[in-house]
C-alpha cells in the first residue's frame, strides 16, 4: 500500500501477519523503517535527515538513515556526487509488483530505476535496477538486479548503506570480520590505508570508516540490548563498518552502519548482462 510516509514522501508499507512491518520510500528506494513484531524499530534515521524530511523540501538531500542505496558509485568520485544518484532519484513501483496486502504471506514490493536525462548527465549509460524488498516473518530481505540495457559495457560499485540502531556505540560489537583485509578511510577517504583485522569483535572507541574486502556472507552486529542484527548476503563482496563518532555529536552514540557493498571488485556488465545480489537482515537474541 502506498502511503504518505516521512516528509509526506510516497512510501510503500509492508505488513506481515506476524506483526512485523517495513516502509520503503519511492524517493531513493530507501527502507526507512523495519519493525519487529514487538514494534521495536531496528533501523536508525539521522536527526539531520528527519529535519530535512520535515522541512519544505524533503527531497533536497538523499535520506541519511534506514537503508539508503549507493549506486552506481560507492564513496566519493570525480564523476558524480558521493554514493551516486540512486539515493536521490525517484524510483517507480514495478508493473509486476502487486500492491502488498496486509494478509499477504510474505509481503513484497519491487521498485525500479531506469536511466533518464538526470542520470545520463553523470553516468552516460542505459540501465535498469530492480530492487525487491520483502518481509519473511520478521526477516527483512532485499534483492537487487542491475541490467545493462544499453549498447556499450559499463562498470559500477554499490552498497546498501544500512543504519542500525544500537543502545550505545561504545557497547556495540561487529562479529565475522576477523582475518579480513580492510581499507581504513578515517585518515584520508580518497587514499585509504590497507590493514588486517585481528579482532574477533570489532568495537568502537573513535571514528570508524572501514571497507572489509572480500568479506564472508555473514556478519552480526551486537546492538548492546542482548540482541544482534545479523546480515546474510549473496554476491555482495564487501562489508563497510562506519561510525562518524563525534563528527555527529547529536546522534553518533545511537547507530552503527554495517553496509553490504560491492567495492573491491567493480561489476562490469556488457550490453544485456545483469548482476543480482541479495541481503537478509534478522534480529537474534544473544
Ligand atoms: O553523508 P553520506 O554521504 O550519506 O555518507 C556517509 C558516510 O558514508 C561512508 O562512505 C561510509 O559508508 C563514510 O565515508 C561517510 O561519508
Amino acid at each position: 500500500e502506498v502511503v504518505a510516509g516521512l516528509g509526506g514522501l510516497p512510501t510503500v508499507q509492508l505488513k506481515h501477519a506476524c506483526g512485523a512491518s517495513a516502509e520503503v520510500t519511492l524517493f531513493g528506494a530507501c527502507v526507512t523503517s523495519w519493525k519487529q513484531a514487538s514494534g521495536d524499530e531496528v533501523l536508525f534515521m539521522r536527526p539531520d535527515a528527519l529535519q530535512i524530511l520535515a522541512g519544505p523540501d524533503p527531497k533536497s538531500k538523499p535520506i541519511s538513515g534506514g537503508i539508503p542505496h549507493c549506486f552506481p558509485q560507492f564513496g566519493p568520485s570525480a564523476a558524480m556526487q558521493q554514493h551516486g544518484f540512486a539515493r536521490n532519484s525517484d524510483w517507480s513501483i514495478a508493473a509486476t509488483s502487486a500492491d502488498p496486502q496486509p494478509d499477504d504471506q510474505d509481503p513484497e514490493v519491487t521498485l525500479v530505476l531506469r536511466d533518464n536525462e538526470y542520470t545520463r548527465k553523470m553516468w552516460p549509460h542505459a540501465f535498469e535496477v530492480a530492487y525487491s524488498v520483502s518481509l519473511h516473518g520478521e526477516l527483512l530481505q532485499a534483492d537487487m538486479r542491475v541490467q545493462n540495457t544499453g549498447d556499450k559495457p559499463f562498470e559500477f560499485t554499490a552498497a546498501l548503506h544500512s543504519y542500525i540502531e544500537v543502545s550505545d556505540v561504545a557497547e556495540a560489537k561487529v562479529r565475522g570480520l576477523k582475518g579480513l583485509e580492510y581499507l581504513d578511510k578515517v585518515a584520508d577517504p580518497s587514499n585509504p590505508t590497507k590493514k588486517k583485522e585481528e579482532r574477533e569483535e570489532v568495537t568502537f572507541d573513535g571514528p570508524t570508516d572501514s571497507v572489509y574486502l572480500k568479506a564472508r556472507d555473514y556478519v552480526e552486529l551486537d546492538v548492546g540490548t542482548g540482541a544482534a542484527v545479523t546480515v546474510t548476503t549473496n554476491k555482495w563482496s564487501d562489508v563497510v563498518v562506519w561510525s562518524p563518532w563525534t563528527a555527529m555529536p547529536d546522534c553518533y552514540r545511537q547507530f552503527v552502519c554495517v553496509e553490504s557493498a560491492q567495492f573491491s571488485t567493480p561489476v562490469s556488465l556488457k550490453p544485456g548482462e545483469f548482476w543480482r545480489s541479495q541481503a537478509e537482515w534478522s534480529v537474534m537474541d544473544l
